[in-house]
């Protein structure tokens, strides 16, 4: 039994103000007990939402992760420090981070092995562009994001990691993936897995992130290979992001 996960990825978005306001509203918020959840606020304010989100059901990540252990590497947190501070998650390979900061499939293998290392769970976000799908390369892409981490880590390294499908056409866009599109994904996700051991294939969470919101969330949760959600612009309005995470209960 896979427990159901739901994060919000609040990107470079955010403030003291806007974090204090939405714990308060957020504890009055019936959550499901059986989700786990929880936000990735910006890196300068995960000890101020660790210390507002106290009084509700939501853990704090962080949304990237050195893959150095530390040193001269100016502007850079690493898995050490992410632990320390006490939160859950750390993203790594996000699209944006793929795209725009140069985060190669081998780089993110190493930020993926630097987090696992420690207590926090790395959450591996891979996904195809416009491109790919149109030329029929989304296994292909998805499947080399996926092999270039498990072959490093093999079944061990990776047991109790999360993988996020985000389709980058998805995101922010408002086009969701279908239900069906995007659990034939998630079943070929399952099936990559399935090569570096069946343990691994049948505990690993998968998310599906792009456009969810309220309205479409539970169709997706509901199919069998999709076990919650990584929700980027829903997750910035209280109501919208609990009722995405009622939706996985
Ligand atoms: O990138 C995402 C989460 O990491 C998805 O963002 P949106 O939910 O805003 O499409």
């Amino acid at each position: 039994m896979r427990t159901p996960l739901v994060l919000g990825n609040w990107k470079q978005n955010g403030s003291l103000a806007t974090i204090a306001d939405y714990a308060a509203e957020m504890a009055k918020q019936a959550l499901p007990t059986t989700v786990e959840a929880g936000i990735c606020p910006p890196a300068l304010y995960v000890a101020a939402a660790i210390n507002a989100l106290k009084e509700t059901k939501l853990a704090v990540g962080s949304q990237d992760c050195s893959e150095y252990s530390g040193g001269a590497f100016t502007g850079e947190i690493n898995a050490a420090m992410i632990s320390d501070m006490g939160c859950g998650y750390a993203l790594v390979g996000h699209s944006e981070r793929r795209e725009m900061f140069g985060d190669t499939n081998a780089r993110v293998a190493d930020k993926f092995i630097a987090v696992k290392a420690t207590d926090v769970t790395p959450v591996l976000c891979i996904g195809e562009s416009l491109q790919d799908r149109e030329s029929e390369k989304t296994f292909d892409v998805v499947g080399a994001q996926l092999r270039a981490v498990l072959e490093k880590t093999g079944e061990e390294g990776f047991i109790g990691g999360v993988i996020a499908y985000e389709p980058v056409w998805a995101i922010g866009t408002g086009l969701t993936a279908s239900p069906e599109q995007a659990q034939e994904v998630h079943e070929f996700i399952r099936g990559v897995l399935a090569e570096f051991g069946e343990t691994l294939k049948n505990s690993t969470r998968l998310l599906y992130g792009g456009s969810v919101n309220k309205d479409n969330a539970r169709a997706l949760f509901e199919k069998p290979d999709i076990d919650g959600g990584l929700i980027g612009g829903a997750s910035l309005k209280v109501n919208d992001f609990a009722a995405v995470i009622q939706a996985a209960g």
